[in-house]
């Protein structure tokens, strides 16, 4: 089976080490061009075993379609990848969007795309330490849609330490996890603390209002949320490597533009379309908005 991954960062980096472990043919379309990719897990480094791609053109005999292509990239750079996707494209293709937010499909909708299109939610909490670099903090797991195309993307990761659930309530899954992202993703990137910034109780209590606006906007979008949605993000947050952090976090160190537009300006918009107030949010997309591309230590 032949794989590639746009987008060879935290994410990208992780999930092309699982492909390979499962002994597929790996391919790795990077922007920032490395050597190898290596992954540390448990303090171990390996090598994983993928060809490196910086141009569509340098594609070669590789071209055409392949059998499943990941968009690892951020959100906001879905756009910049579509020349690989046409090039790698085909009617039997499956792009697995392994991005945050609950927008997978409509970032590649203008594509017109031939293949399958499957969202993912992913949980793995990774960094890039350098480019080709990729640490492994915790969690290996990722939520995919109860369709043919999911259950298909799920079997090219069987054998390997990824855990790989099918959802049929998707779109809340996906509510769920954007929920996370509005408060683990802008709390960490605005304090530039780690996960461990959620034992303070004031920031505890901030996480709970910024939680409720998100919860009733995502029930307002049709997501089936408990009542205990806060609980469980927060024991979730609880349980977190303190010094793991955030993709949010880790674009504001190193200077690189954030993705709170896909994030809590998600949850924002559809508040708006379903006429649900979100001002806390509102107010951290703001900031998130003044910091973006100002480097520390800068005005
Ligand atoms: N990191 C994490 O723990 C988690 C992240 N996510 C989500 O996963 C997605 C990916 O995040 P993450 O892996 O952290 O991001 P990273 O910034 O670590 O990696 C993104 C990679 O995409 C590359 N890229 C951007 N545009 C292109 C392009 N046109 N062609 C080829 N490569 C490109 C970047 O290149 P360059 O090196 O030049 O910047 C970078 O290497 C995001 O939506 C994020 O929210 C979800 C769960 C956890
Ligand atoms: C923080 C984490 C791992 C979970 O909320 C995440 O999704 C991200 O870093 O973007």
């Amino acid at each position: 089976m032949k794989a590639v991954v746009i987008g060879a960062g935290a994410i990208g980096g992780y999930l092309a080490a699982m492909l390979d472990e499962a002994g597929h043919d790996v391919s790795l379309c990077v922007r920032t061009p490395f050597d190898e990719l290596t992954l540390e897990e448990d303090g171990e480094v390996r090598k994983v075993a993928a060809k490196i791609v910086a141009e569509p053109g340098e594609l070669n005999d590789g071209a055409g379609p392949v059998d499943l292509v990941v968009v690892a990239t951020k959100a906001q750079d879905t756009g910049s990848a579509r020349p690989w996707l046409e090039a790698l494209v085909g009617p039997q293709t499956l792009v697995l969007m392994a991005q945050n937010g609950v927008e997978h499909e409509e970032r590649v909708a203008a594509f017109e795309l031939s293949g399958s299109v499957v969202p993912s939610i992913v949980y793995i909490a990774a960094e890039r330490v350098a480019p080709g670099r990729v640490v492994h903090h915790y969690s290996s797991r990722m939520v995919l849609p109860d369709d043919a195309a999911g259950r298909r993307v799920a079997g090219y990761f069987s054998g390997t330490k990824l855990t790989v659930e099918i959802e049929p309530e998707f779109l809340t899954a996906a509510w769920r996890k954007l929920l996370s992202n509005v408060v683990a993703n802008p709390v960490t990137a605005l304090t530039l603390r780690r996960m461990g910034v959620f034992r303070d109780e004031a920031i505890r209590q901030l996480a709970i209002t910024l939680l409720a606006e998100a919860i009733a906007v995502g029930r307002a979008a049709g997501a089936k949320f408990g009542d205990d949605e806060h609980e469980r993000l927060l024991n979730q947050y609880a349980r977190a490597n303190p010094d793991s952090g955030s993709s949010m976090l880790y674009d504001r160190l190193a200077g690189r533009p954030l993705e709170h537009e896909y994030l809590t300006g998600a949850v924002v918009r559809a508040g708006e379309r379903h006429g649900v107030a979100t001002p806390l949010n509102a107010a951290i997309l703001a900031l998130l908005s003044a910091v973006d591309r100002t480097p520390i230590g800068r005005s």
